[in-house]
């Protein structure tokens, strides 16, 4: 019997994904440093699956190309925004991508940026780097997350795990908001709020969201208005749930006191963008899954929904 033609469309996947795949199927892998979507539509035609190993979009144009054999499309990540889920699962073809597994990783990211916001990290280096920093009694002071609010936009598997290990900085209160209240928000002991009240109450904003139809833009002029002059700013869900210019703003007229983003629109932020000028504005080029483990473990999974999905088992996770 052939084996399943499997596409993957980075070089540089992990091994531990590559190798579960040649296990059972044959694995063409797109060459390059930075392979072109038309090195895709010539490659996808005759393959039972393909492995997203970038961010590659996966649309009508893509899947008429690839033709009938195409059983299953999985993308190695959580967020899933490049592919048309509706159109791919129209067509009887399988989806899948690879949440929870990067949860804790992400979350690290998140605590990584609430404490350098909060206790202004950038600005501190950027003192010193000049040769301006004076240890007086008042330089720099941040504010505690003992003792605080912190209020959760979206508590997903990510959200829970900054959650659990904000418990241990002491927080006084976690609030969350989302579509509904969740169990696991009363096992944590979060209360579920409205945007607006969370925004009103909290002392650190973390989104933890997925971009959809609804979250896309939440965060404008509006919502930053109704946030404490003190709070400090977490994105580490996706960039466009954020209009920059509204932040731009909200840090520059100093609406709140710093943000920290692993997300941003657009990714990557463009050399001498404004925002890069602002002492309170903490940034990292998307690292939230950007450990060995956690890139070895998703590479794995995405393979698994494929061998699943060609099996006509369920995939592990499955869109
Ligand atoms: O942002 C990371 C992911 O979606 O996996």
């Amino acid at each position: 019997m052939s084996k399943w033609k499997v596409l993957v469309t980075r070089h540089d996947t992990p091994l531990t994904g590559l190798k579960l795949l040649e296990s059972r199927c044959d694995v063409t892998i797109l060459s390059g440093e930075a392979p072109t979507r038309a090195d895709l539509i010539q490659a996808i035609p005759g393959h039972d699956a393909i492995f997203l190993s970038d961010h590659s979009h996966v649309n009508a144009e893509l899947l008429d190309v690839a033709g009938d054999k195409l059983k299953v499309v999985s993308t190695m990540s959580a967020g899933y925004e490049h592919l048309d889920v509706a159109e791919i699962k129209r067509r009887g073809i399988k989806v899948g991508h690879t949440p929870v597994v990067l949860s804790a990783a992400v979350a690290e990211v998140a605590i990584l940026l609430l404490l350098n916001a909060t206790r202004r990290a950038h600005e501190g280096r950027l003192l010193l780097e000049d040769g301006k920093f004076q240890p007086k009694p008042t330089t720099l002071l941040g504010n505690d997350i003992r003792g605080s609010t912190v209020g959760i936009v979206g508590l997903g598997s990510i959200g829970v795990e900054i959650v659990k290990r904000l418990i241990s900085f002491q927080v006084e209160r976690f609030v969350y908001t989302g579509h509904a209240r969740k169990k696991i928000g009363d096992d944590l002991g979060a209360k579920f709020v409205t945007l607006d009240e969370l925004l009103k109450m909290s002392d650190f904003v973390v989104v933890a969201t997925p971009l959809t139809n609804e979250t896309h833009g939440l965060f404008d002029d509006a919502a930053f208005d109704k946030m404490k002059k003190t709070a400090v700013f977490v994105n580490i869900g996706r960039g466009p749930v954020v209009k920059t210019d509204a932040l731009l703003r909200a840090l520059k007229e100093k609406k709140i006191f710093a943000a920290g983003l692993d997300v941003v629109d657009p990714e990557p932020l463009p050399k001498g963008h404004e925002l890069f000028t602002l002492p309170n504005f903490e940034i990292l080029p998307h690292l939230g899954s950007s450990t060995v483990k956690t890139r070895n473990d998703m590479a794995t999974v995405a393979a698994q929904n494929i061998i699943n999905a060609l099996d006509g088992k369920p995939l592990v996770y499955p869109l």
